[in-house]
């Protein structure tokens, strides 16, 4: 099934005649136009429009996968609302502003619009053969550039150098970072998202860097933590118990495992070593156009893991005014197992 029929079914069970669809994310996947942000894609029963304005007339032409209607608001919503007189018509409620919606009510007077969250995310989260390729590519860029970068985070190196070698070597690459590059030495260790500063990383001291490409639209996600000299004991036993905890999860990703087992099983290891508490947030998440989105691996969620979900397994702990660790690997789940798309070494501590 195409992802438009696959949507279709889903807008079929959600109860909505026709979708419109606001999310960046969500029009570059149903459409293939690259500048979601500056688009919107109509699905009604007769078919789909991809919505943008004449800087993209050419661009979409290119990419679009589906009949593009070239305009700007309001002429956009005067040309959909002949064909929704009648129909239940969803929006995404996530990604609509109130002003947004009050205009979707005034050009579709005859529509009832109908409030939906999640439909789009539900589909995205298993990647068809062409997406995990992309996320394949990603990764496998983050890794080369991860090994050119390494031999430089030393004592006397400011962290934030070793962020901006990273971006660069990206960016020369024809990728960019997926987000804030995170590297934090030392007691900056202790905080799950320290983005780069201009600390200088000190010998004994343990380096978390959490790094991602963007390329062709994909992202990926690793995390290293490296060591520059000899961590002191008690660092170096942290270390050692996120990294099995990190082994031991990634080893149980599966077709069928829920998101929230894989949380339980590698917090369990962690709270055996006494650092359950020092486990600041969840073991991971989906990974696909967005760096985050479904499915979640953690203990509230209900999502379930199927073949062709990529997911990052990253415990962490974080010692406050210490340090702290975090390993992450990208994981494709496959029929019958899984398939652990970072290569990047893993220090030994
Ligand atoms: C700001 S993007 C952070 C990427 C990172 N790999 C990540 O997803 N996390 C780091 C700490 C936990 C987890 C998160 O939920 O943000």
């Amino acid at each position: 099934m195409s992802q438009l029929e696959q949507l279709r079914a889903v807008m079929g069970r959600a109860g909505v005649d026709a979708l419109w669809i606001s999310d960046a994310a969500n029009v570059r996947y149903l459409s293939g136009f690259t500048s979601g942000k500056d688009g919107k894609v109509l699905v009604t029963p007769q078919g789909e429009t991809l919505y943008t304005d004449a800087r993209y007339t050419v661009q979409a032409g290119q990419e679009s996968r589906v009949p593009t209607f070239i305009a700007r608001p309001p002429a956009t919503l005067e040309h959909a609302a002949p064909g929704l007189a009648g129909l239940r018509v969803g929006f995404e409620a996530e990604s609509l502003t109130v002003a947004e919606l009050e205009q979707l009510r005034a050009y579709w007077p005859q529509a009832t619009l109908v409030g939906t969250a999640g439909l789009l995310s539900e589909l995205r989260m298993v990647k068809t053969p062409g997406e995990v390729q992309a996320v394949r590519d990603a990764q496998a860029l983050a890794d080369r550039v991860f090994a050119q970068v390494r031999p430089m985070i030393r004592a006397g190196v400011r962290e934030l150098d070793v962020a901006l070698e990273i971006e660069s070597l990206l960016r020369r690459a024809g990728a960019e970072s997926a987000f804030e590059i995170i590297v934090a030495s030392g007691p900056r260790g202790a905080m799950p998202h320290g983005v780069a500063s201009d600390r200088v990383i000190g010998d004994g001291e343990l380096v978390t860097v959490d790094m991602g490409a963007r390329l062709n639209g994909y992202n990926s996600d690793m995390t290293r933590t490296v060591a520059v000299g000899t961590p002191s004991p008690e660092m170096a036993r942290v270390y050692r118990a996120v990294l099995e905890a990190e082994e031991a999860a990634v080893r149980a990703v599966r077709p069928g495992v829920s998101g929230a087992d894989l949380d339980a099983l590698a917090r369990g290891i962690l709270t055996g070593h006494g650092l359950g508490e020092a486990f600041a947030h969840s073991l991971g998440h989906g990974v696909g156009l967005m760096v985050h989105e479904g499915p979640s691996l953690r203990g509230s969620s209900e999502d379930v893991l199927r073949p062709g979900m990529i997911v990052t397994v990253e415990p962490g702990a974080y010692l406050p005014d210490v340090g702290g660790v975090r390993i992450e690997d990208l994981v494709l789940v496959t029929d019958d197992g899984f398939e652990v798309l970072s290569r990047s070494e893993k220090e030994t501590v």
